[in-house]
């Protein structure tokens, strides 16, 4: 359903993404794995339709949505690394005005906020101010609108974050939930372990580049530690590896 086909990006003069491809399945958990500037929040952000790649193309269930913004507003909901908030709206006017963004309206609007709301756990903080609320709380809230209207493609980067071990546990059984009922869900991450944790398959990024993509089991979590730090310390100094 999703496609990146030899996609590249620049930021401020340097490569951030460079002739990535990729595809992913309806029901697919694909975690994307990587040291801290590897081009993961690139990959995502143009994922989600709010970069343009410099080349190559995204396709969603076979269309080049970079020409059509409104099917991305539609099929993906979209976590950014640091979800922005309107401190002055309280929790349920963000999920009305991502609704309204979304073309949801009236008793349909009324009834995807109450279910996520109550999905999410966020119904006792339905009226506080988003500028009143705690950092994993805000996380929430970002996840809540990721989620309001139904995506076809879950777009999360570092969803972990602020998220204390209850919430991570409770986000885990959700995405698996949402993969279950034929959601595809891609993920960034920088911790190995949310990857064993809940995806079936893991891209690793580093540089830009990808430098593997394969299937993730249970059991895996050695084998991948190995292969993550192999490929995280291409180019380090030989004191880095050492350490
Ligand atoms: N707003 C920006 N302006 C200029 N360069 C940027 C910007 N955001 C990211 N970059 C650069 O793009 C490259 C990839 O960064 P990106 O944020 O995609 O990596 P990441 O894997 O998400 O890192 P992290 O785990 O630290 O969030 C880095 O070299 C980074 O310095």
């Amino acid at each position: 359903m999703l496609q990146l086909d030899h996609v590249t990006r620049h930021r401020a003069g340097r490569v951030a993404v460079q002739d990535l491809s990729l595809e992913l399945a309806p029901g697919q958990i694909l975690g994307l794995l990587g040291v801290n500037g590897a081009g993961k929040s690139t990959t995502l952000s143009m994922i989600a339709g709010a970069l343009r790649p410099d080349r190559g193309a995204i396709r969603l269930n076979g269309e080049d949505f970079l020409e059509q913004p409104e099917l991305a507003r539609r099929l993906i909901g979209w976590l950014p690394e640091r979800a922005p908030v309107w401190p002055e709206l309280s929790v349920a006017e963000h999920l009305d005005a991502h609704g309204r963004l979304r073309g949801l309206g009236g008793t349909a609007l009324r009834a995807a906020r109450e279910a996520v709301l109550a999905r999410l756990e966020l119904q006792p903080l339905a009226r506080r101010l988003a500028g009143m609320l705690s950092q994993g709380q805000r996380q929430r809230l970002g996840l809540a609108c990721a989620l309001l209207h139904h995506p076809t493609l879950l777009v999360l980067d570092e969803p972990a974050n602020a998220l204390d071990p209850v919430q991570v546990g409770a986000l885990r059984k959700l995405v698996r939930e949402l993969a279950k009922a034929g959601t595809a869900v891609i993920l960034s991450t920088h911790v190995l372990v949310e990857v064993t944790a809940v995806c079936d398959r893991v891209a690793i990024l580093h540089d830009g580049r990808l430098h593997h993509d394969g299937p993730v089991r249970a059991d895996d979590h050695a084998a991948l530690e190995h292969r993550f730090f192999e490929i995280a310390m291409q180019g380090a100094t030989p004191a880095a590896r050492a350490a």
